[in-house]
């Protein structure tokens, strides 16, 4: 945790807008221009991008067929994400059956979000602890390698009772005037949900264990939508917009804008991904690795930033509702296939990435590694 942070740029004056603590705050518009890059936002060298990173020629997984019930179509689709997902853990899909003009809109209006001054986002700041509300950099959070980005996440609920959760955010935390951001970010995440129990469906296929097993223990999910937006930066290759790690959530669906940044870890090597307006970038998180017994492999990627444009990606991570177990099905542990992972529910692992340890590369054996060992010392005592 940061106790103390040496002063930063400042905001500009504005009267409109007074910030309580100039000196610990991480203004993108002040920021995005100075060459001078406070030391907290610079990595270490074996962490620091490369230059040149080869584009990763992924190829795209056609959801058409699937998504119009045809059952060869559908075979085929679990076959070719059974294969990525034990390999490395993400994917590509298209013709996946989101609106192409929801997709637009979400990415407008978060330039309307993000370009308000600070003070305003403000309004939604996240508090240290939680994990929505708005965030600039982790600056009250973290006190080195901290992201070259600005955030905003809320709950999604799939739940019947909570269906204008998202809505009702936009409206309580910014005012009435962001009710047409309610809207959109409402409806982008049941096009979302939806879609991940498209998914839900053919992973289960792929791994044996039937259609329909994680697509209903996922049916009421209570997810996490984040909206990022990475700011240019004055000197991209000391920094990163976010840092290497794997999602401790269950699955992923990304969408990039058209500037790229995204890297995935393959084969002992960064590559980056290219944009792709059409499709979604799908990958595995641990609550989902454990949820395979270690079958499918969550994913190890971060995001790059660059010098010239303002780079935004929207990802929705699928969560459990928070009572569900999270265990593997029977059919994937026996003798030659023990337990990895011992029994947990979602809130403890969020809980643990929120209080107890900045989620990276290993966070799924830390955690179980911190509940062995409290189960232990319960005993104990
Ligand atoms: C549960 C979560 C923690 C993080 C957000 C998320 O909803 C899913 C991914 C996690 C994160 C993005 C992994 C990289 C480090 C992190 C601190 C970040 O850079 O944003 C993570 C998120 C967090 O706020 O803890
Ligand atoms: O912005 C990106 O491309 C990746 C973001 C990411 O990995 C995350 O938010 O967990
Ligand atoms: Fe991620």
């Amino acid at each position: 945790m940061i106790t103390k942070i040496p002063p930063m740029p400042q905001a500009p004056k504005n009267d409109a807008c007074k910030s309580e603590h100039k000196s610990l705050v991480f203004d993108a518009s002040v920021l995005r221009h100075e060459s001078d890059i406070p030391t907290q936002f610079i990595w270490p060298d074996h962490e620091k991008p490369l230059a040149n990173t080869r584009a990763l020629d992924v190829p795209l997984v056609d959801l058409g067929g699937f998504l119009s019930g045809d059952p060869l179509a559908a075979a085929e689709a679990s076959r070719f994400v059974g294969e990525a997902c034990e390999k490395h853990g993400f994917f590509l899909v298209v013709n996946h059956g989101v609106d192409s003009g929801l997709v637009s809109d979400a990415h407008r209006f978060m330039d309307l979000f993000f370009e308000l001054p600070l003070c305003e986002k403000q309004k939604a700041q996240r508090k240290v602890g939680e994990h929505c509300g708005y965030a600039s950099s982790f600056t009250g959070r973290f006190s080195s390698k901290l992201p070259w980005k600005e955030t905003l996440s809320f709950r999604y609920s799939a739940e019947e009772s909570s269906c204008n959760i998202v809505d009702e955010y936009f409206r309580n935390t910014m005012g009435e005037g962001f009710s047409p951001l309610g809207t959109v970010y409402q409806d982008y995440c049941n096009a979302m949900s939806t879609l991940s129990l498209g998914i839900m469906e053919l992973l289960g296929m792929s791994l044996g264990v039937g259609r329909a097993h994680y697509k209903e223990f996922f049916e009421e999910n209570n997810s996490i939508m984040r909206l990022n937006y990475y700011p240019p930066c004055q000197k991209p290759d000391l920094t990163l917009g976010t840092g290497p790690h794997c999602d401790p959530t269950s699955l992923t669906i990304l969408h990039q804008d058209t500037v790229g940044g995204l890297e995935v870890f393959v084969d002992n090597e960064w590559r980056s991904i290219s944009p792709n307006l059409n499709a979604f970038v799908v990958n595995i998180g641990d609550t989902f690795m454990a949820l395979s017994n270690g079958r499918y492999k969550s994913c190890l990627h971060r995001a790059v930033v660059n010098n010239k444009t303002p780079r935004k990606s929207l990802a929705f991570f699928l969560c459990p509702k928070k009572d569900k177990v999270v265990s593997p099905p029977s059919e994937l542990v026996d003798t030659g296939n023990p337990r990895i992972y011992p029994d947990f529910t979602w809130p403890t692992l969020l809980e643990f990435t929120q209080k107890h340890y900045r989620a990276d590369m290993n966070t799924l054996q830390a955690f179980s590694n911190w509940l062995l060992q409290q189960k232990t010392s319960e005993v104990v005592s």
